[in-house]
Parts: structure tokens; C-alpha cells; sequence
């Protein structure tokens, strides 16, 4: 299986007076987990977004093997993307929202009944979404995200509102996901949390890049993702 490597080149995005993603540039490889961390509103969702097409760049690309998401033939079989926890209407079941989305990207039936027993929502899946925690939304947007068997991962915070076996489930989900050669590109506010669960590091602050390399480099200097970041960013503490 061909790895697919995500490149975002130059990314911008200016807001008004805001300039919320400001000449983002960075890569995330196949085979690892790509952290991108920073505090609220650092330009975390406003980049994914772009790197999904749901938001247009004032400048730069992002690419995935060299392809804008809007180009890749069969997008939900290539990238699973998580950034809207919305998207399931609230009167309809998992699996009738898995059933819907299996449809209109082309995915074998079969695949609804395997997300369901992949993500854990075997529970529940019967049940009205409208009435879900934040926790089982996650899970169903991950499940949903999985139906074309993709190769590339993007989520959005995918941690909020996991209760710690959900945490730790998710982890080593994505730690498997990643071993197959396969790409996950991550984003979270909680620099502590993700120190166990990524390869690589992207510090994003204020709409640009602060730092990026392997994690290791961070622990081999002894110190935490939080003490790395607060010292480039010489801030006084996480929002
Ligand atoms: N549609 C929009 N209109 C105006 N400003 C926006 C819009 N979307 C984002 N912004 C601004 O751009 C900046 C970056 O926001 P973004 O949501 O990308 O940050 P984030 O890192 O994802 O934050 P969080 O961790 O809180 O989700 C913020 O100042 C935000 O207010």
C-alpha cells in the first residue's frame, strides 16, 4: 500500500483584521502520527479546514501525495476526515447516518456493521443521535469517517468529550491505524494529553508555525510538550 504523505505549503487565511492562519507550512508522513497543538483559536481548525477544502486559502496549497482534496477521485476512500461533530442529524440512528454515508460515497453496505464494531458504538448505534453525549459523537463521526477504508486520517480535537478508556481506546486505534503505513494528522488544544500518542509535532501559535519536528527531540531535551511550547512561545499559560 502507497503511503500518502500531506503537505501544507504557505497556508493563509486572514480574517478581517485577523490573520488566522499566517504563512502555515509543515508535513505530516505515513506510518506516524502528526500532532498539530496549540491553544484556542491558534489556527488549528481554520488549517484543516483549508487542507479539506471547506475553507478557501488567501494563499498557499495543501496537498495530499501532491493532490488538493477537491482533486483526489474518490475523496472518502483516500482521506476519513473528523471536524464537524454536527454533521449527524439528531432524529436518525448511527447506523441510519452510517447507512446514508456509506451510500453517498460509494462504500459497500457491509462497511456499516464494521465501524460500528471498530469505534465501539455496537451500544447505542440504534439509538436516536439527538440524544448522544460528545463522547458517542466523536466515536460516530470517527465511524463515519472510516466507511471508505481511507488511508489518510484528518481529526479535529478528536479527544473531546472521550472519557479516559475512550482516550486510551482512541490511542491505540490510531497507534494501529498509523503502523499500517497509513497517515493520521491529529489537532488538539492539550499538549499534556497528546504526548503520548504522536510521532510528530506541529506547534501552531497565533496562526504560525512555532515548531515542528519529532517528538523525540522535545523528550530528549527532558522536558514536556507544554515546557517546549511555553518556552518558544514565551506565554505566560495555555488558554
Ligand atoms: N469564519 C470565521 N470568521 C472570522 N474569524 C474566524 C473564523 N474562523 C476562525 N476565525 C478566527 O481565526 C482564529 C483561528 O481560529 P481556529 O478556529 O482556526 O483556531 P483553533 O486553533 O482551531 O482553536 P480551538 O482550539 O479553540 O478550536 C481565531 O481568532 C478565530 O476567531
Amino acid at each position: 500500500m502507497t503511503g500518502i504523505a500531506i503537505r501544507v505549503d504557505g497556508l493563509t487565511k486572514v480574517y478581517g483584521s485577523v490573520r488566522a492562519v499566517d504563512d502555515v507550512t509543515f508535513s505530516a508522513e505515513p506510518g506516524r502520527i502528526t500532532g498539530f497543538l496549540g491553544p484556542n483559536g491558534a489556527g488549528k481548525s481554520t488549517t484543516l479546514r483549508m487542507l479539506l477544502g471547506l475553507v478557501r486559502p488567501d494563499a498557499g496549497t495543501a496537498r495530499f501525495n501532491g493532490r488538493a482534496y477537491r482533486d483526489l477521485p474518490n475523496a472518502t476512500a483516500t482521506v476519513g476526515a473528523v471536524v464537524d461533530l454536527a454533521a449527524a442529524h439528531p432524529a436518525t440512528t448511527a447506523r441510519g447516518h452510517l447507512r446514508t454515508y456509506a451510500a453517498l460515497g460509494g462504500h459497500p453496505a457491509t462497511r456499516v456493521a464494521e465501524v460500528i464494531t471498530t469505534t465501539g458504538i455496537d451500544g447505542f448505534a440504534d439509538r436516536r443521535v439527538g440524544g448522544y453525549s460528545t463522547g458517542m459523537k466523536q466515536r460516530l463521526a470517527l465511524a463515519t469517517a472510516l466507511l471508505g477504508e481511507p488511508r489518510v486520517l484528518v481529526l479535529d480535537e478528536p479527544s473531546n468529550g472521550l472519557d479516559p478508556a475512550g482516550i486510551v481506546w482512541l490511542r491505540n486505534f490510531l497507534r494501529d491505524f498509523a503502523a499500517a503505513g497509513r497517515t493520521v494528522l491529529i489537532s488538539s488544544h492539550l499538549l499534556t494529553e497528546v504526548q503520548h500518542s504522536v510521532d510528530d509535532v506541529v506547534l501552531i501559535n497565533n496562526g504560525r508555525i512555532a515548531w515542528a519536528g519529532p517528538l523525540t527531540e522535545v523528550t530528549a531535551a527532558g522536558g514536556t510538550l507544554e515546557e517546549t511550547f511555553l518556552s518558544i512561545t514565551q506565554e505566560g499559560a495555555l488558554r
